[in-house]
């Protein structure tokens, strides 16, 4: 018997993915848990205290390659971009899930992605990130926005600051603590965005966005 192309693509629907696509599509941002198995995520939170320990994180800029500005009144943290090239196995794994997703993302919704690009952030105590949309000057590429929080279970708004401020509509907003291991997805060109001053301590994360051409 001869197979259809269909026949030939196996397809499993996946409860998660189902969940965040209705709610990018209902409210143009999810926040999700269990995205990342939580063993990963500690993993990742060592992987980037050891960078810290070492140095290897520079001020982030604003705008992208070629146009870059350092402005400490716009945002404050720290960055490193992670080389899909050269990432370790911790690293490798994250990639896959990523890449799965997308996958899903494009079979399902035919939202056309072909990059991703993601950096580790550090938010040293005293700093934030001015209210701002990810589709600055020369980077409308970008569809999708992902931040992973890699801070410990004891965060808190209260004490420790540094909550993602999303706004949904033109007077409505959205507190989020970052809480180790929830992963917000929003959509880049559409929500207007801002990172809260940390007070305490230092906040912890992987930034990244998925992108067209
Ligand atoms: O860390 C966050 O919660 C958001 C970071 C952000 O807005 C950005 O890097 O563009
Ligand atoms: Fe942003």
């Amino acid at each position: 018997m001869e197979n259809t192309i269909f026949e030939d693509i196996p397809f499993k629907e996946d409860p998660l993915y189902e969940q965040v696509i209705s709610d990018l599509l209902n409210q143009k941002y999810a926040v999700v848990e269990g995205f990342f198995d939580s063993n990963l995520v500690l993993k990742l939170r060592e992987i980037l205290l050891e960078k810290e320990a070492e140095n290897e994180l520079k001020k982030a800029a604003i705008g992208n390659k070629t146009n870059q500005l350092i402005d400490r009144e716009v945002r404050g943290d720290y960055i490193q971009w992670i080389d899909q090239n050269q990432a370790n196995l911790i690293e490798e794994i994250f990639f896959e899930t990523i890449q799965n997703f997308i996958e899903y993302l494009n079979k399902t919704c035919f939202m056309g992605i072909l990059h991703k690009e993601f950096h580790y952030a550090i938010y040293p105590e005293g700093t934030f990130y001015e209210r701002h949309l990810d589709t600055f000057k020369n980077d409308d590429r970008r569809i999708l926005s992902m931040v992973l929080y890699l801070n410990d279970e004891s965060w808190t708004i209260d004490k420790n600051g540094g909550e993602l401020v999303i706004y949904t509509t033109e007077n409505k907003s959205l507190s989020l603590t970052p809480y180790p291991g929830r992963l917000v997805i929003f959509e880049s060109q559409f929500l207007e965005h801002e990172v809260k001053p940390v007070k305490e301590g230092q906040r912890l994360s992987i930034t990244g966005w998925l992108k067209t051409r």
